[in-house]
């Protein structure tokens, strides 16, 4: 399908666009506070503040990372043009490393891509260690944001909204559809991939295998502790199940033997 170009304001765009994708959405079309284009991004490159990156950069409630995946991931800033422009305006410090390491993982998934193709849609390896449910489907409410958890409820809504989800949130959300419902990956990276704006089939894909361990040497898990601590108690003080019911709510060896019936060191593989 050829979309006209032409439209200038964000209203006439947005109208064009309700109409023309309609049966392709469900619910109102409202479009994503991300604006497009190489202005947009610009300018939130230049307002990136990179200092304190290394310390907060996992912290979902302070939004302190750049959001640039959506320009970056489109072709409209390149990888080197954002590493060049943070180093000449802060240098060479322990945050703009950090910074440029995860520019890095966006290239390394890149060249995993460009070798194996769409293999990264299968299974890379076996999985060190499988759920104890599983269920091939998305339950109804994880497509509604309706599951009760309000970590994983916000989240999802906002990718619904917005298209953008914070990376630690991605985690916990990958983590809970694989490990605690059961779900195959490949349903929760589609979803993913239906709703980012940097939906990316390397970094998607690649990063749902890094979570189940079927692309890292041991599947990732969180507890309500690391809930708590990366959004300074926001869902949790606001969440129904926060006073009986929570599913995050035990320690990591606990969730080890619930979720994998191993223990902790053997779910790290250090036995
Ligand atoms: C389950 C899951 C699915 C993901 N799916 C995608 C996807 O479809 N597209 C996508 O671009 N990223 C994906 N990521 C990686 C990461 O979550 C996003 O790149 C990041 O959240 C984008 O936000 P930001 O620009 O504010 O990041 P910042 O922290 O500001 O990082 C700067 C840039 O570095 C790159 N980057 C940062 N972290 C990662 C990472 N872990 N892996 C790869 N690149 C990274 C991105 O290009 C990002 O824009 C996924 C991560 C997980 C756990």
């Amino acid at each position: 399908m050829q979309l006209r170009t032409d439209l200038t304001t964000r209203t006439e765009q947005a109208a064009y666009l309700a109409d023309a994708l309609a049966g392709l959405y469900q619910g109102p079309a409202t479009p994503s506070p991300i604006r497009g284009g190489r202005w947009a991004a610009l300018r939130r490159l230049r307002a990136f503040d990179v200092r304190n990156y290394a310390r907060t950069r996992n912290d979902v409630a302070r939004r302190t990372v750049s959001q640039l995946s959506p320009y970056l991931r489109h072709g409209v800033l390149t990888l080197a043009e954002v590493r060049d422009s943070i180093l000449n305006r802060f240098g060479h410090t322990p945050d703009t490393e950090k910074f440029v390491n995860e520019l890095a993982w966006r290239a390394f998934w890149q060249i995993v891509y460009a070798h194996l193709g769409e293999r990264i849609h299968h299974d890379l390896e076996p999985a060190k260690h499988r759920s104890r449910v599983a269920r091939r489907s998305l339950p109804p409410e994880v497509l509604t944001a309706t599951t009760g958890l309000v970590c994983i409820d916000e989240s999802l809504q906002e990718l619904y909204t917005t298209g953008y989800m914070h990376n630690h949130a991605r985690m916990w959300v990958a983590a809970y559809l694989q490990h605690w419902l059961g779900v195959d990956w490949r349903e929760g990276a589609d979803l993913f991939y239906r709703h980012l704006l940097d939906g990316d089939p390397a970094s998607n894909s690649l990063s749902w295998q890094w979570v189940g361990s079927t692309f890292s040497h041991k599947p990732y898990i969180f507890n309500r502790q690391n809930v708590e601590r990366f959004s300074g108690g926001t869902f949790c003080n606001r969440c129904p199940l926060a006073n009986g019911g929570c599913p995050f709510d035990e320690s990591y060896e606990q969730l080890a033997r619930r979720l994998f019936g191993v223990t902790l060191a053997e779910l790290e593989g250090r036995r």
